[in-house]
């Protein structure tokens, strides 16, 4: 019965690892009648008790997430480790948001959020997960964001603030849970680049994204409070991983000195 359950979840989630044999990446968290055969990884993935599916052979390498309000400035952190060799980075996939087939969810999500914030965070969902489950290339992983945000803060935000139905919330809750119930999503660290909303506002427009020019600072700030619940008083969901704060209202030359402050911290996540 278990090999059934085994094969099964094979299945379903192989296609995420297209340039990998089974054989060798991708294996069910260990159950005791499965342990002698397979290994799970042993750090924090991000439930236990349930069978996962995980990549062989990167228990000591580390995944941080870069997290942070619209325009805090993760992309510009990501760039700058993106020099230390240990280091690779995964950007948040927000060209595929704004160009699916020719179509921009992200785009569509801000004229009508009602409408289509099922289309946008459901492909969200699948473009983080994808990323989640990248082999790794380097010993330790930064990505920004990641598919836990995208759901307590962005579904949560569009749900909360009455724009999207209740149905489609409860779809997109209930594929979440199954994700993150079989589906390893390693994290060791969360960093989290803490701004005032009115600072993102500002470098919002500075960035001048076609899609966002419709943000309100009121949108921002409830991504905010969102986050703070979240990492900072514990009040809403479950926090996977230590949480590692970076002020980051500062200047870009005081946030460069800040992340060499915080580097061997960084560094350390795997250790
Ligand atoms: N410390 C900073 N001070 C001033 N502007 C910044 C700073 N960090 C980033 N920016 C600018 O703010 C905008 C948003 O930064 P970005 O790194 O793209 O944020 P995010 O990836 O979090 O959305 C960009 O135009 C970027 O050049
Ligand atoms: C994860 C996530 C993001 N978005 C939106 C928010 C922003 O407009 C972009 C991401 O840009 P950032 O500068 O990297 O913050 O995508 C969203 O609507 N839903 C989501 O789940």
């Amino acid at each position: 019965m278990m090999v059934d359950l085994l094969k099964e979840l094979c299945r379903v989630v192989l296609p995420l690892y297209p340039h990998k044999s089974l054989s060798t990446q991708v294996l069910v968290r260990q159950t005791p009648a499965l342990g002698k055969h397979l290994s799970g990884r042993s750090r924090s993935c991000t439930s236990v008790n349930h069978r996962k599916l995980v990549r062989n052979g990167e228990e000591k390498k580390s995944v941080i997430w870069l997290e942070g309000n619209i325009a805090s400035g993760k992309t510009t952190c990501l760039e700058y480790f993106s020099k230390t060799s240990e280091i690779e980075v995964l950007t948040e996939p927000v060209s595929k948001w704004r160009n699916v087939q020719g179509c921009n969810p992200l785009g569509l999500m801000y004229q009508d959020p009602s409408r289509w914030g099922l289309t946008l965070q459901t492909y969200v969902q699948l473009t983080m997960l994808d990323r989640h489950v990248l082999p790794m290339s380097a010993p330790i992983r930064m990505m920004e964001r990641s598919i836990y945000s995208a759901k307590y803060i962005f579904v949560e935000n569009l749900y909360k603030s009455g724009k999207m139905p209740e149905v489609d919330f409860a779809v997109l809750s209930e594929w979440f849970e199954w994700i993150i119930k079989n589906i390893a999503i390693p994290v060791d660290l969360i960093v989290y680049l803490q701004t005032s909303p009115q600072t993102c506002y500002e470098r919002l427009k500075q960035r001048c994204r076609e899609e966002e020019k419709v943000i309100p600072l009121e949108y921002l700030e409830s991504i905010h409070n969102l986050y703070e619940d979240w990492l900072i008083h514990h009040k809403s969901f479950e926090v996977p991983a230590p949480v590692l704060v970076i002020p980051a209202d500062h200047d870009l030359k005081k946030m460069l000195y800040q992340y060499e402050e915080n580097r061997e911290k960084i560094l350390m996540a795997h250790c």
